[in-house]
């Protein structure tokens, strides 16, 4: 089975706010697109993935994720995470009606194809499934096979909100870097650690990182 990715990405300027301990105001936009544009080249490298839909209203994001191959769909209706995941899985399917599709966050920059491959094979058991992040409180990863409705839940608790949903929880090993979101200067060693892509690495160079 092949899998259309939705992919959310806020503005930039406001994008990683957690990480201003680790990475100054003039720094972190840059940081942020690393990640995105890490994240969404390697969803694309995915045998699994047909295509990757990347919904912001950065124009910045989506010039530069436009060139790498995704498409870009505009984030409505400025309802949050969820609604711009919800908007942007209705425009798929108005499309493509009979797409699986599965939100996956643009903050995972040491994503490995084959691992994300390895996820969505799993995910394409169940109707509904998502992957806890490495914290085991949120989510990176939320699939809806086909004539099933994504629901998202992402955000405070999301691991417990989509479990409750109903969505199965995938308990996979060797999956690390689906897993390895980065929201604090913790997350973004543990994900140099697994190593990043060549975007974040240019990035985090310019990142005084005790231990780099
Ligand atoms: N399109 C869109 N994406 C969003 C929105 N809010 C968050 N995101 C994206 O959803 C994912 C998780 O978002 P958050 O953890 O809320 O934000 P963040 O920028 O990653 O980090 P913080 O600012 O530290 O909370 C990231 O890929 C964000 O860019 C939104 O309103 N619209
Ligand atoms: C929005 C989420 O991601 P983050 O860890 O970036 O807050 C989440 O886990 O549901």
């Amino acid at each position: 089975m092949q899998w259309t990715l939705v992919i959310p990405l806020k503005p930039l300027a406001r994008a990683k706010s957690r990480l201003s301990d680790t990475a100054s105001d003039g720094l972190r936009p840059g940081l942020a697109l690393a990640f995105a544009q890490d994240t969404v080249a390697a969803a694309l490298a995915c045998p699994a993935v047909k295509d990757v839909a990347v919904v912001t209203d950065d124009v910045l994001a989506g010039r530069e994720l436009g060139a790498l191959g995704a498409h870009i769909v505009t984030d409505e209706p400025s309802g949050g995470l969820n609604a711009a995941l919800a908007h942007a899985t209705a425009v798929v399917r108005a499309q493509r009606p009979e797409s699986a599709v599965a939100a996956l966050n643009a903050d995972l920059p040491a994503l490995r194809p084959l691992e994300l491959a390895r996820v969505l094979d799993a995910a394409a058991e169940f109707p509904r499934a998502f992957l806890p992040d490495a914290a085991e409180i949120g989510t990176t990863l939320l699939a809806a096979r086909e004539g099933e409705e994504l629901r998202p839940a992402f955000g405070t608790d999301s691991r417990a909100r989509h479990r409750v949903s109903g969505a199965a929880e995938l308990v996979l090993d060797a999956v690390d870097s689906v897993r390895q979101d980065v929201d604090t200067g913790a997350d973004l060693r543990a994900a140099l650690a697994l190593g990043v892509g060549p975007r974040t690495a240019a990035a985090a160079a310019r990142l005084l990182i005790p231990g780099q």
